[in-house]
């Protein structure tokens, strides 16, 4: 079974901690009590392979954010998390983002943009378009909004991401079987070279000890070319 790390992010209060709940528990909750760190695991079957989640349930209050960088280093994929009930959540995830790809080095990170509390249409400040062109300018990251009170789209949020970093792996062995092949047949096509040039010396010397023999032979000597002295 495959280990898959996934790390929730997101500005506090936003349901980092009730779209975890809801997706590993089954449950909503209701009340608010800020995370420092909760981690969770659950075993799921996507695409017919077996996978083993841990989920890390991030803090999002300024006072308890000093491990986020340790969160990310170790994190495979990541779910940023705002509430369309929340201007500032959206704008926090920015940075969040760009922490993310500088800690990870690199703009190939598994994840999904998640505008949660969709639920709440009376409160919502922020539009499904303002998710959109935010999942646009980060080159289609994929956009879901999630109600954790109703359980919308909070399984094909957490499905995508680890789809993703199953994607990611599969790309990078798959790369790395092509260039262990690649060395292989470089070293094969090195010792064919060594093993030519060999043959080739042993060849020459063979023309050699010929040509040696057939000099030293006088059989070998023309008849009419013996030499004589005529005095
Ligand atoms: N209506 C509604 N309320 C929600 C939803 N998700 C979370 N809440 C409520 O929002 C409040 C904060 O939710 P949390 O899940 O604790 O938020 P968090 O992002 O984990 O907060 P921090 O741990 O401080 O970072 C709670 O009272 C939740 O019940 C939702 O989808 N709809």
């Amino acid at each position: 079974m495959r280990d898959y790390k996934v790390v929730v992010l997101g500005a506090g209060g936003v349901g980092k901690s009730s779209v975890t709940v809801q997706f590993v528990q089954g449950v909503y909750v209701e009340s608010y009590d800020p995370t420092i760190e909760d981690s969770y695991r659950k075993q799921i079957e996507i695409d017919g392979r077996a996978c083993d989640l841990e989920i890390l349930d991030t803090a999002g209050v300024a006072q308890f954010t000093a491990m986020r960088e340790l969160y990310i280093k170790s994190g495979k994929g990541f779910l940023l998390v705002y509430s369309v009930t929340d201007e500032n959540s959206l704008k926090e995830l920015l940075a969040l983002r760009e922490q993310v790809l500088r800690i990870k080095d690199s703009e190939n990170v598994p994840m999904v943009l998640i505008g949660n509390k969709c639920d709440l249409e009376d409160d919502r400040v922020l539009s499904i378009d303002d998710g959109i062109k935010v999942s646009q300018d980060w080159g289609l990251v994929p956009f879901y909004e999630t109600s954790a009170m109703y359980k919308t789209n909070v399984d094909e949020a957490f499905v995508d991401v680890v789809r993703q970093i199953m994607r990611k792996e599969a790309s990078i062995s798959a790369e790395k079987k092509q260039q262990k092949e690649l060395q292989k047949q470089n070293e094969l096509n090195k010792q064919e070279e060594a093993q030519s040039g060999a043959n080739d010396t042993q060849k020459e010397e063979t023309q050699n000890n010929r040509l040696k023999q057939s000099i030293n032979d006088p059989s070998n000597t023309p008849s009419g070319s013996k030499c004589c002295t005529i005095m």
